[in-house]
C-alpha cells in the first residue's frame, strides 16, 4: 500500500502532478498539502474513478502533520517559479525582459523547503523524498541537513528530481531523428545538476545515435538546448511562470520508478541528484572520475527497495562531454555549499 504526498499541490506543477499520481494504480492514498486551495483540488480529483483515496490539507489544524502521517513517498514542488525579469523579491515593472537563473529563487524557496523538510523529518522520517523545488542543487542539500539535524538522514531515500532534463533530451533527439514516436524509447543520461551549465547531457550515450553527419556545432546547439530548456519555457510563458506540465509528467515518471523499485521490481535505473554517500563505493568512484570531492551529483542511479541501491559512474565520455562536466563543477559546488550553510548558519 503506497501513500503519496504532494507538498505544494495546488500549484502549476502540483495540480497536474497530483492528477497523474491519482491515475497511478500503485498509489492507494494521495494527500495534498499547500498553503491554499487543496480542499478544492482534492475534491475535484477524488471524483476520478481510480483507487487512490485523495485528501487535501491546509496549514491550520496541523494540516502538514496530517498530510504526512503514514507517507511512503513525498514529492515537493512547493515554492516560487522563475519568471522573466524575476528579481527575487517581487515583479518589477522596470525589470529587464531576461530570464534570471534558478538561484534567484533561493531566497524564498530555501525557507519553504526547510520548513517542509522539518515536517517530514518529524512525521515521516522513513519516507522517500523527491525534491522538485528550485534551485534543486541547493534545496536537496537543505533537506539533507534538516534530516541530519533531526538524526534521521538516510541518503538512500533523498532524490533531487532531474527527470525533466532527461525527458527534454529524449524529445529533442527524437525531433532531430525526425520521428517523435521514438521519444518514449529514447534514453539519454543527463548528469551533473539541475541548472544551466550544471545540466550535462551525455549525448554520446544516447540509446539512439544522432545522425552520422551531425556536426560539432549542431551538437553544441543541442547540448545548450537541453541545458537551457527551462529558459525556453519561461520565455514562451511570458510572465506566467516556468515549466509545469512537462515537469508534472517528469515528476510522476520518476515517482513511479521509485515506487516500483521499492515494491521490489528489479532493473530500474534513472538519473537523479543524490547524496553520494547513498552508495559509498559508487559515490567514491564517481568523485574520482570527476576529480572533485562533491557530496552531491546527478548521475544514473540503480533503484531498489531501500531507494538508492547503486550509484553508477559516468562511463566513457567524449572530450566535449568531459569539458562540460568540468565546467559544471564550480557552480555545483557553490550551490551545494549554499544549501548546506543555509541550515548550518541560517542568514535569511
Ligand atoms: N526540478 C525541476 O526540474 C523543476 C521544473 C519546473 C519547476 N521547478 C520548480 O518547482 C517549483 C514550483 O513551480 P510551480 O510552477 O508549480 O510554481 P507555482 O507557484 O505554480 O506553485 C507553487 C505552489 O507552492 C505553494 N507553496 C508556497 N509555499 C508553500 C509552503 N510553505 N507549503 C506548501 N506549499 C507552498 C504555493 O501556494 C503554490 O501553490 C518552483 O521552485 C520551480 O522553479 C522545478
Ligand atoms: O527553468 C525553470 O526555472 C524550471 C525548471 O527548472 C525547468 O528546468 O524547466
Amino acid at each position: 500500500m503506497t501513500k503519496a504526498v504532494v507538498l505544494g499541490a495546488a500549484g502549476g506543477i502540483g495540480q497536474p502532478l497530483a492528477l497523474l499520481l491519482k491515475c497511478n494504480p500503485l498509489i492507494k492514498e494521495l494527500s495534498l498539502f499547500d498553503i491554499v486551495n487543496t480542499p478544492g483540488v482534492a475534491a475535484d480529483l477524488s471524483h476520478i474513478s481510480t483507487p487512490a483515496k485523495v485528501e487535501g490539507f491546509l496549514p491550520p489544524d496541523d494540516g502538514l502533520k496530517k498530510a504526512l502521517t503514514g507517507a511512503d513517498i513525498v514529492v515537493i514542488p512547493a515554492g516560487v517559479p522563475r519568471k522573466p525579469g524575476w528579481c527575487g523579491v517581487r515583479w518589477h515593472i522596470d525589470c529587464l525582459p531576461i530570464v534570471k537563473c534558478r538561484d534567484d529563487l533561493f531566497k524564498i524557496n530555501a525557507g519553504i523547503v526547510r520548513d517542509l523538510a522539518t515536517g517530514i523529518a518529524t512525521v515521516a522520517p522513513k519516507a522517500f523524498v523527491l525534491v522538485i523545488s528550485n534551485p534543486v542543487n541547493s534545496t536537496v542539500p537543505i533537506v539533507a541537513e534538516v534530516f541530519k539535524k533531526h538524526g534521521v538522514f538516510d541518503p538512500k531515500r533523498l532524490f533531487g528530481v532531474t527527470t525533466l532534463d532527461v525527458v527534454r533530451a529524449s524529445t529533442f533527439v527524437a525531433e532531430i531523428l525526425g520521428d517523435l514516436s521514438l521519444a518514449p524509447s529514447i534514453s539519454v543520461p543527463v548528469v551533473g545538476g539541475h541548472s544551466g551549465v550544471t545540466i550535462v547531457p551525455l549525448l554520446s550515450q544516447s540509446s539512439h545515435s544522432l545522425p552520422k553527419d551531425f556536426s560539432e556545432s549542431s551538437l553544441d546547439t543541442l547540448t545548450k538546448r537541453v541545458q537551457f530548456g527551462g529558459d525556453e519555457v519561461v520565455k514562451a510563458k511570458d510572465g506566467a511562470g516556468s515549466a509545469t506540465l512537462s515537469m508534472a509528467y517528469a515528476g510522476a515518471e520518476f515517482a513511479t520508478k521509485v515506487i516500483k523499485a521499492v515494491n521490489g521490481e528489479a532493473g530500474i535505473v534513472a538519473p537523479s541528484f543524490v547524496n553520494l554517500a547513498a552508495d559509498k563505493d559508487g559515490g567514491d568512484a564517481l568523485k574520482k572520475e570527476i576529480g572533485k570531492n562533491l557530496d552531491y551529483f546527478s548521475t544514473l542511479v540503480e533503484l531498489g527497495p531501500e531507494g538508492v541501491a547503486k550509484i553508477r559512474t559516468l562511463g566513457k565520455l567524449t572530450s566535449f562531454e568531459e569539458g562540460l562536466v568540468q565546467a559544471a563543477l564550480p557552480e555545483l559546488e557553490t550551490s551545494i555549499n549554499k544549501g548546506v550553510s543555509f541550515i548550518e548558519t541560517p542568514k535569511l
